[in-house]
């Protein structure tokens, strides 16, 4: 698992080691030194004589800039600094001349603007330290200019010295121009813009090097590794049965989009539901019956719902393919998973909530509920509980509002996306498995369906102990980009073999032995 703490957490954790004279800038710095010897072996034959820009703003970001990049001047790389502000890191600065490295103090000379990007450009690995977690808004000034011109231009190697300069630190939003990173080498921990969209997207690969910080707060966000999904998945024991492996209730799919209901619940046979339930249109039963003869169409109990993709809704307008007999159901199994007064108690049980489901929610629900929006739909939701918000704003500041849904509503949200965002009871995760190609219709079938299984399997844990929900749910959003992987093997990936991959995807992820 991958956790990330606030700018203030790590501060915090830093102070006590500053006063006693602990040598972080130089822990950090000689790290990030080596990981750039690293990255300049793989990609030219030898180090001496390759040519290394450090961008460097006013603070300590900079300053780790220009340590490592006396470090490196020291194994005859050719290092320049490019200076964007009045002040520069003393000490950084004086190390880096005492090594041989040259200094370009572009902001007494801004004219030079131009020339300066183009050496830049020209350079084999450009450190970006211009700004780290002291970093207050969008990018400004110089730094701004040249960020803006590097994009424009062709990409060098970008190592980001701490994070990308100038995104979101603690909420991973966009909101100027940053350099895109091939690599972010971060210090003490992980700092939650590194996770969370759409600043996750200008990472690069993450390495997060050790300082000595004790950490002690929360991490505000997390994100699984497979190994962690592989410790997690239930896997039943010889007194196992299929009633208490876990039965799903699948209330998807309408005769107009029967598709729904058939990647649904073949998704839950196959991530290894003890039994599927399905309920709808005799028609449609018939349709899952014929790829899927293992699921039930009788009624009876279930330990976890998958309810509301394909039974679309929608307000005001006479919605194509309404079907009121799959409202009726899905509102009785949300009353009923909710326990809500008049119901059985031994049928509340966690529901994963789909696409028009998400229409026929009580005003408020048990956080056992995992709601699946992606933007859209999540900024519907909002619309409906007042939030004046689009898409696009949901897109930009994705978190905030995955947040404010559960606050909302109660429940624990899954908001899908190319990093998929998931607020939960006692904590955030932000799980990037899903490439681009997963945006295909009847994905998100296939990861209701997986993820109804999963909460079946671990129906009353999750009811007793609400914030599983959470980690339940991104442990089905990593499985999921890994069945993808395993099907399309980079390409592209019908939704039905998704949910045929997550087997083989999950035999590889349990514990040998
Ligand atoms: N503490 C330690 O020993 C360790 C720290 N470490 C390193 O230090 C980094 C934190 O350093 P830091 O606190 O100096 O802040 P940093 O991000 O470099 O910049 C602040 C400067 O930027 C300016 N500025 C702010 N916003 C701006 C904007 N939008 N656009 C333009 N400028 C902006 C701001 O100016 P002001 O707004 O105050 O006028 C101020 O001058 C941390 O990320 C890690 O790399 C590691 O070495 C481990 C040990
Ligand atoms: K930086």
């Amino acid at each position: 698992m991958i956790e990330a703490w606030s700018a203030a957490d790590v501060r915090a954790a830093e102070e006590p080691l500053l006063a006693a004279g602990v040598p972080l800038m130089e822990r950090a710095s000689f790290a990030l030194a080596t990981q750039v010897l690293r990255d300049l072996r793989a990609r030219r034959r030898s180090v001496r004589g390759a040519r290394v820009a450090l961008l460097v703003g006013a603070g300590n970001n900079g300053g780790d800039a220009l340590h490592a990049g006396a470090y490196l001047a020291r194994r005859g790389v050719a290092v320049t600094a490019v200076l964007v502000a009045e002040r520069a890191h003393a000490a950084g600065l004086a190390a880096l001349r005492a090594a041989g490295g040259r200094v370009e103090a572009l902001h007494e000379a801004p004219e030079r603007l131009g020339g300066v990007a183009g050496d830049v450009a020209r350079s084999d690995v450009v450190l970006d330290g211009l700004l780290g977690i002291g970093a207050r808004g969008a990018l400004r000034g110089l730094a701004a200019d040249l960020v803006r011109v590097l994009d424009a231009g062709p990409r060098p190697w970008v190592v980001a010295v701490d994070l990308p300069s100038g995104i979101g630190v603690d909420d991973g939003t966009v909101p100027g121009p940053v350099l895109r990173a091939d690599r972010t080498v971060t210090f003490g921990a992980a700092k939650p813009g590194l996770l969370l969209p759409p600043a996750a997207h200008l990472v690069g690969e993450l390495t997060v090097v050790d300082i000595g910080l004790a950490l002690r707060a929360e991490p505000a966000v997390r994100r699984l590794e497979p190994a962690d999904v592989g410790r997690a998945w239930p896997v039943p024991g010889p007194g196992d049965h299929k009633y208490t492996r876990g039965v799903v209730g699948v209330v998807a799919g309408t005769s107009t989009y029967p598709g729904a209901a058939v990647l649904a619940a073949s998704a839950a046979v196959r991530a290894g539901a003890g039994m599927v339930r399905y309920v709808g249109p005799p028609a449609v039963g018939q349709a899952v019956l014929a790829v899927r003869p293992e699921v039930v169409t009788a009624p009876g109990r279930v330990q976890a719902w998958a309810l509301g993709s394909g039974v679309p809704v929608g307000f005001g307008t006479a919605q194509a393919g309404r079907d009121e007999g799959q409202h009726r159901r899905a509102r009785t199994a949300l009353a009923e998973a909710a326990g809500r007064p008049g119901s059985p108690v031994e049928r509340t049980v966690p529901a994963v909530v789909d696409a028009g489901g998400l229409d026929l929610l009580e005003p408020t629900s048990p956080p056992w509920f995992v709601l699946t929006p992606h933007a859209g739909e999540l900024a519907a939701l909002l619309r409906r509980r007042g939030e004046d918000v689009e898409r696009e704003a949901v897109e930009a500041e994705p978190v905030r509002w995955a947040r404010r849904a559960r606050e909302l509503t109660g429940a624990t949200v899954l908001l899908k996306g190319s990093v998929t965002v998931v607020a939960g009871m006692d904590g955030t995760y932000a799980q990037a498995d899903a490439p681009a190609w997963l945006a295909t219709a009847g994905s998100g079938d296939v990861l209701a369906g997986v993820l109804g299984a999963m909460l079946a399997a671990r129906s009353a844990d999750v009811v007793g102990r609400p914030a599983l929900s959470a980690e339940v749910a991104s442990a089905t959003a990593l499985m999921h980009g890994l069945a993808w992987r395993r099907a399309g093997q980079g390409g592209p990936v019908a939704a039905l073999e998704i949910a045929g991959a997550v087997p083989a995807v999950v035999a590889d992820l349990l514990p040998r032995g």
